[in-house]
């Protein structure tokens, strides 16, 4: 039972404090009777209003509650997930991986030469850039995709349902995207990435998912960077050297 309820219930209902009202008039325990009606009836009211204080702020911590979860899944930078938000996304997918429901796609794209576009360019352009990078990736994929920031300048975007095809067309249009961001300055550059991407087919831990398409990824940078490299078992025997 709520506060609420407890007030419910008066002492002395009103009905029956007016019959005793008029049966024992001028009897001196009526006089002490009323006082304590009034007396009642004030702390019912106080207890109502506290009980709705109470709720309000109940409802309060529940809106903090549910900021500070969000917080502690989203990069401050870009408004994408975090590693904090990806993985248990990523252990959805593993799970309905597990009861035998459609393959997917990891597509992991790191930004080439960032460092040199921080030193020439500034650390708040190269944070211009990572934002810019970021509204890219909402635009471009699909409302079935997860994207997030994976590290510095490192991005993942998880695709569900994925097959070849749908990997190859989603990582020509990102990468075509982004040759479109031009850099400060006369020289005409424009901002590149490399893609390592990984389609996973059976169950297997998050890590080791994330490892293969890391795999991939250095492979790209190796082979020259601005491009896409999809993993496959013999990258496990290479050894990548930037
Ligand atoms: N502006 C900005 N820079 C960042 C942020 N996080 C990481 N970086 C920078 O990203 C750069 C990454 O540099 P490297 O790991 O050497 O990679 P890279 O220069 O892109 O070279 P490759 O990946 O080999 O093409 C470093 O200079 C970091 O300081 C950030 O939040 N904002």
């Amino acid at each position: 039972m709520n506060a609420q309820d407890e007030t419910s219930q008066p002492v002395v209902p009103a009905e029956r404090y007016h019959h005793l009202e008029t049966q024992y008039a001028g009897h001196p325990l009526l006089t002490e009777l009323t006082a304590l009606h009034l007396q009642y009836q004030r702390l019912e009211r106080r207890l109502n209003k506290i009980a709705r204080i109470g709720d309000l702020m109940q409802a309060q911590i529940m809106d903090l509650n549910s900021e500070l979860n969000k917080r502690a899944e989203t990069d401050p930078l870009t408004g994408l997930y975090n590693r904090g938000g990806l993985y248990p996304q990523m252990s959805a997918l593993m799970e309905q991986l597990a009861l035998g429901q459609s393959r997917f796609g990891l597509l992991l794209l790191d930004l080439d030469y960032f460092k040199e576009v921080n030193d020439q360019f500034g650390h708040l352009h190269g944070d211009q850039l990572l934002i810019a990078v970021a509204d890219i990736l909402r635009a471009v994929c699909p409302a079935s995709h997860i994207c997030a920031r994976w590290g510095g300048e490192e991005f993942l975007v998880l695709m569900p349902d994925c097959c070849d095809d749908s990997l190859f067309a989603l990582a020509g249009n990102l990468m075509q995207a982004i040759r479109r961001i031009r850099l400060p300055g006369d020289d005409n550059r424009y901002l590149t990435a490399s893609l390592g991407a990984y389609l996973c087919r059976e169950t297997e831990t998050i890590d080791e998912s994330i490892r293969k398409a890391d795999l991939a990824m250095y492979k790209a940078k190796a082979q020259g960077r601005n491009q896409l490299v999809v993993y496959s078992p013999e990258l496990d025997e290479t050894r990548v050297v930037l």
